[in-house]
């Protein structure tokens, strides 16, 4: 894998990383978010094969077996992992190549593309964390605080990435995660 850049954007569950994921595909043209697989069941609203690649643990079991993906790790009960290929193929293509994927995930990369661009998106604290992801309305109250004690542990690691950008404004947030990305990529783009 040569030519493209690769940014894995980590963070707790809740600190605004698919949105700020959205809006930098926007922004970037040239920037392409691979879709993961996982074994989580899908959200209201969530499309296979746009949001996720829902999967049944043996399916999912079955790409760790052929060697179908570039990483993977188990969060909050579930599986869930990068897809080898595509992100190979939009590498190739010379795009920059975004994973939104969780800390065990973001350092298998580190390991195995040390030139990896390492991105740890912050809550400004537990409290606003805590509220952004009851305010979603996604999780039960059971996944809501298996979330937060994951997020504890993620937070811990935050310094280990190449940057921490804190999710509190989401224009400025949304500037920053844009800049560094811009800032990376023109050193490859063409
Ligand atoms: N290692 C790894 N983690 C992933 C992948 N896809 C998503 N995740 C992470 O799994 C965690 C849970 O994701 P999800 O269930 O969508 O919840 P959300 O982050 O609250 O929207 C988050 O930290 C994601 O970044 C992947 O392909 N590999
Ligand atoms: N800067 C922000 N200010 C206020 N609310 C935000 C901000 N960023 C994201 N949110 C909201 O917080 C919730 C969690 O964001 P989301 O992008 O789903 O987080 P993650 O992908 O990290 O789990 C969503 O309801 C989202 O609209």
């Amino acid at each position: 894998m040569r030519r493209g850049n690769l940014f894995v954007i980590s963070g707790p569950s809740g600190a605004g990383k698919g949105t700020l994921v959205a809006r930098l595909v926007q922004a970037v043209p040239d920037a392409w978010v691979s879709v993961s697989a996982t074994t989580r069941a899908p959200r209201k609203g969530e499309i296979d094969g746009v949001h996720y690649q829902f999967k049944t643990p043996e399916q999912f079991q079955q790409l760790i077996d052929t060697d179908g993906l570039l990483e993977w790790a188990e969060y909050s009960s579930n599986r869930y992992g990068t897809p080898r290929a595509s992100v190979a193929e939009h590498m190739a293509a010379g795009q920059q190549v975004i994973l939104e994927i969780d800390v065990q995930g973001a350092f298998q990369i580190r390991e195995k593309v040390p030139e990896a661009h390492l991105i740890f998106i912050e809550p400004p604290s537990m409290e606003v964390l805590e509220a952004r992801l009851r305010g979603r309305g996604t999780e039960t109250e059971e996944v809501i605080e298996q979330r937060l004690s994951a997020a504890k542990v993620e937070l811990s690691r935050k310094m280990e990435y190449d940057i921490q950008l804190v999710n509190d404004d989401l224009d400025e947030a949304c500037a920053a995660l844009v800049s560094y990305v811009n800032e990376q990529a023109e050193k490859t783009r063409g």
